[in-house]
């Protein structure tokens, strides 16, 4: 059955981020209209969330193909069995080291466009997931630290993933498959602080935690500045917190926000499922993209093939 587009209905649920989107169910074949409401919908608000979905792992993938094409594979993460376009995020095994602010993947040149996210088994306290604005944080800058950030780059890695250092000690099959994939390659890119939004032409900044040092900076002097920085991106004014229940679909701009999953759960069970969209190479406001210095993300944004048996 087609959804039509009448019955959406997009509701602001903080001031400066975030809408909920009801009236939709994502396991339907959505029809153009609806999917255009929802990218505006993604556009204007940077992150929008649907209760109550239930959507599988094949629903999922559909619904994400609307919107751009999945990445076959995160560099350092590995996917669910038999659905390489899905992360799966169990951290009832692995212990959350997402509880830090960071924009997805940044130490690629391509980071992604957005990500699609599925709660399988959400505890039955904690767990949330909050996400700042980007572009608000750099059009609330004062107007001299807008054009220091305009102009500065800064240097992203892996070096510290957040889950690299997931399950030591476990001798099973697939936690020896996580740790040869997690430290398999150290990726090094210089992003301009500052890019141009493909879509909106808005300036977004582009740090949290990925990132070492500002290119032409030490470590030391970089410190003082970066942590200025992300503390105007995450303060509270800018950000929406979403207290999770299991079906529930949450799709960001990976290019307009910041995200930080909250580890308040102890050892309960927590699973999530991802479906990451190739995003394109940044672009700073004089028009300069982003530079690898190290590791080939080339097969990272190898979109998947849309036929079954390329997988
Ligand atoms: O577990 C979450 O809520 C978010 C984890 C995360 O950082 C991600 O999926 O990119
Ligand atoms: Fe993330």
């Amino acid at each position: 059955m087609t959804t039509a587009p009448t019955t959406l209905d997009v509701r602001k649920i903080a001031g400066h981020i975030g809408a909920e989107i009801s009236g939709v169910d994502l396991a339907d074949e959505l029809s153009a209209p609806v999917v255009a409401a929802i990218r505006a919908a993604l556009l204007e608000h940077r992150v929008v969330f649907f209760r109550g979905q239930r959507l599988d792992a094949e629903h999922q993938e559909a619904f994400a193909r609307r919107f751009g094409s999945p990445t076959t594979a995160h560099p350092t993460v590995p996917s669910l069995d038999g659905s390489p376009a899905v992360l799966d995020l169990d951290y009832g095994r692995t212990t959350s080291r997402a509880n830090n602010w960071h924009t997805d993947v940044t130490f690629v040149r391509r980071p992604p466009l957005g990500s699609i996210l599925r709660a399988v088994t959400i505890p039955p306290y904690g767990g949330d997931t909050v996400w700042a604005n980007t572009v608000r944080a750099y059009a609330t800058l004062p107007v001299e630290l807008r054009e220091l950030a305009d102009r500065l780059w800064a240097v992203h890695s892996n070096a510290y993933d957040y889950v690299s250092d997931a399950r030591e000690g476990d001798d099973s099959e697939v936690a020896r498959r996580h740790r040869e994939v997690f430290t398999s390659t150290e990726y090094v890119t210089e992003h301009p602080v500052v890019r141009v939004h493909p879509e909106t032409g808005e300036r977004a900044l582009v740090l949290g935690g990925f990132v070492r040092r500002f290119v032409g900076w030490t470590g030391d002097d970089s410190r003082d500045l970066l942590r200025l920085l992300q503390r105007h991106v995450t303060a509270l004014e800018n950000t929406v917190r979403w207290r999770w229940h299991a079906g529930d679909v949450v799709f960001w701009d990976n290019r307009a926000t910041q995200h930080y999953a909250v580890a308040d759960y102890g050892d309960q069970a927590r699973r999530v499922q991802r479906i990451t969209l190739v995003g394109d190479v940044p672009v700073s406001v004089s028009g300069e993209r982003s530079r690898s210095v190290a590791g080939d993300d080339t097969s990272y944004n190898t979109a998947l093939a849309r036929s079954t048996d390329a997988r």
